[in-house]
Parts: structure tokens; sequence; C-alpha cells
């Protein structure tokens, strides 16, 4: 136990809930802009608040222009969430929180805002040669994302998809990233240097980056048959299988009956017919073998996968996500501080003389 909290609870009799409210009851019928509300503002919104919401969040995907000469400057080849870590950063500089904090609600609003106007901007410029403008006909963060992604009007399925997906993604009590960000707020730092700092320990591979090098590792197989043997070479070789099992969690990630439900119905919608069973064949061979379940980055992957997202955007879509969570823990963190300064034991030798320079 590290800390208390109100917002999230993970298992521990209660099921996973975000303020109360049941994941599966919010992943069915919410918006995500609804979720991120009630995360970070600790109730579910009217219409009216809703509505002034997303005005303020359409608002906060304009990009400054000294933002536009960094991304332009960041390199090609860069990985994406690099551009996401420093995209925040940047933006502190340009549009730095008041030292008393007072404009933290804004602040939070700029980031759920901006973070795909970010992404996007720099991969129409380097890959495409095109300067993005932040317009646009969908009033969603998901919607938002894919439009100027593939740069038409996305399906409603796809929209829905994206919703389940950002709801899933957006809080998970104190997981690493979240608790490096309530570290950043424990030290009375700004918003940006607490999200800075989240971006950077979400992009591992043991936390974030899972859903990447779960595509990854669904890319190399052709055939169900063909992945069952892969994984079992690979476990015989001792290979970590990403996507796979939990530090909280014994036997299910009980958000992976929802997305990997939205994962098939969009292999459907896409008419692909082999990463379903290559991903459900690799889970057999998990569970039979080690009893390791799918988290939620498994079926997470291939859900992006099929809306023709790039592998390399997965753990981004995570940043646009969890920037809720994150911001939902810094402000509880500011609400009644103190510093988070855990103690280690020590296991280095004890009462060395020092020895002079020229003796050693
Ligand atoms: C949204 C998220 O962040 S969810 C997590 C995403 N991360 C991943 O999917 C990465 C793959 N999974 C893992 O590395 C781990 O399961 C973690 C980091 C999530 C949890 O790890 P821990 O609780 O520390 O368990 P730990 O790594 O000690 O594993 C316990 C045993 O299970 C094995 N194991 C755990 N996960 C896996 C896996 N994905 N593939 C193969 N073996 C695994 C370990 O090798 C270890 O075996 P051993 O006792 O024979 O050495
Ligand atoms: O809780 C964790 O350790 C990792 C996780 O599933 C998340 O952050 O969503």
């Amino acid at each position: 136990m590290a800390g208390r909290s109100a917002i999230c609870t993970v298992g521990t009799g209660h099921g996973l809930n975000y303020r109360g409210y049941d994941i599966y009851d919010l992943a069915q019928n919410a918006t995500f802009e609804e979720v991120s509300y009630l995360l970070t503002k600790g109730i579910l919104p009217t219409q009216s608040e809703l509505d002034a919401y997303k005005k303020e969040l359409i608002k906060a995907r304009a990009l400054p222009e000294a933002l536009k000469i960094v991304l332009k400057n960041l390199p090609k080849n860069a990985h994406p969430m690099d551009i996401m870590r420093t995209g925040c950063s940047a933006l502190g500089c340009l549009e730095p929180e008041a030292d008393n904090f007072s404009d933290q609600d804004a602040k939070i609003t700029r980031l759920m805002g901006i973070f795909p106007s970010i992404l996007l901007y720099w991969h129409h410029y380097h890959i495409n040669g095109k300067e993005i403008d932040t317009n646009s006909t969908q009033d969603t963060i998901g919607g938002y994302f894919l439009e100027k992604l593939h740069n038409k009007q996305p399906s409603d399925l796809w929209i829905k998809a994206m919703h389940v997906s950002l709801i899933l993604y957006a809080e998970h009590e104190f997981n690493a990233s979240t608790f490096v960000a309530r570290i950043g707020a424990s030290t009375l730092s700004d918003i940006y240097s607490a999200i800075t700092a989240a971006i950077g320990v979400l992009r591992g591979p043991l936390h974030g980056g899972a859903n990447e090098a779960a595509m990854e590792l669904i890319s190399e197989y052709t055939s169900a048959s063909q992945a069952t043997s892969g994984i079992h070479a690979k476990l015989e070789a001792k290979a970590k299988i990403m996507g796979f099992g939990h530090r909280v969690y014994v036997s299910n990630d009980p958000r992976n009956i929802v997305i990997k439900e939205w994962s098939r119905k969009l292999a459907d919608d896409v008419g692909n017919s082999t990463i379903f069973p290559i991903s459900e064949a690799i889970e057999k061979v998990m569970w039979d073998e080690k009893k390791l379940f799918p988290n939620l980055d498994f079926y997470s992957a291939s859900t992006y996968h099929f809306m023709g997202i790039p592998t390399a955007y997965f753990t981004p879509i995570f940043v646009m996500s969890r920037t809720a969570g994150w911001a939902a823990h810094v402000v509880e963190q500011r609400g009644d501080n103190k510093l988070i300064r855990p103690s280690s034991e020590y296991i280095g030798p004890e009462n060395r003389a020092y020895v002079d320079i020229k003796n050693r």
C-alpha cells in the first residue's frame, strides 16, 4: 500500500471501477469525454457540462507556432512516444502552469486536447510533407484522431471502438506511470513535468509499450498453427510474451473481455480472417503452458491495427487516454500533499576505509 486514493479500484474485492462506476458500465454506455470528465473532475457531467467540456477540448487542439517548429525539427525516425514526451515538455515551456496551480484544470484540458494534434502534425509533416491544420468534423478525441490520421471521416463503429479503448486505458490506480506522476506532483512540481515523466515511464514494454510489442509478435505469424508452434518455441527459450500477465491480476484482466470482443468485431468489419485466430492461438498456448492471460494491451493491438493505425502509434494513444488518469492523480495528490519518498533496504558493502587514489 503506497498511499490512499478515491479514483479507482483494481480488483481487491471491488472489481475495476472509476470513481465507483463499474468499468463495464462505462465502456458500454459512456463516451471517453464523459469518462475523462468523471476522472478529472470527480463526477459525471450533465449534458450541458459535457457540451461545454467538449468545446474546450476542441479549442485545446490548436498547436502554437513554436511547438510546430519543435515538431518539424524532431527526426522522422524518432519513436512516437518520444514525440509525445517532448511535445508535452515543450508545451510546458510555452504555456507554463501558474506557480500556485490555479490554472491546473485548464492545463489538463489543454493536454487532453492537444496530444492527438502533436502526434499527427509530426506524422503528416514527416511522412507526407504536409502541415495539417487542426480543424475537424469530429467532436471527440477518438474521432478526431482517426479523421486526422486517415484524412477521412471515420465510421461510427470505429469511433465507438476508440471510445471503448480510450475508456479502458484511462485509469488503473497506482500503475508505474501514474505513480511517477504522483511523485512529480508530490514535489510540488508543475503538471507538465509530472505528465512528461509519466509518458517516459509508460513507454517501456513492461508497461504501455506492450501493445506495440504484442502487435509485432502477432505479425510474426501468418496462421494460427504457426503461432502455436512459434509461441511454444519462444516459451522454451524463456522469452517474455508481451501483452500477457499482470502485476495485480492473477487469473484475468477484466478489461480483456471487452477489448477482445472489439478486436473480433473489427476483424469482421475489415474482413481480416487471420489476425484474430492467430491472437487466440497465442492466448491458448499462454494459458495452457503458463496459466498467463492477455492483459489489456494484447487485444488492443489488433483492435488498433484493424483501424489502420500504425503500430508505433499504439502507445501514444494510451497517452491520449491515460492523461485523464494521470491528471486526476496529480490533482488528488496536490489536494492532500506529502512528499513521496520511499526508503530502500541497503544491501551494499559496510565499513570500508577510504583508499587514496594512488593506492587503488
Ligand atoms: C497496461 C499494462 O501496463 S499491462 C502490462 C503490460 N506488460 C506486458 O504485457 C509485458 C509482459 N508481461 C510481463 O512482463 C509481466 O507479466 C508483468 C511485468 C506485467 C508483471 O510482472 P511481475 O508481476 O513482476 O511478474 P514476473 O515478471 O516476476 O513474472 C512471474 C513469472 O511469470 C513469468 N511471466 C510473467 N509474464 C510473462 C510473459 N508475458 N511471458 C512469459 N512469461 C511471463 C515470468 O517469467 C516469471 O517466471 P519465473 O517465475 O519462472 O521466473
Ligand atoms: O496496473 C498496472 O500495473 C498496469 C496496467 O494494467 C495499467 O496501467 O493499465
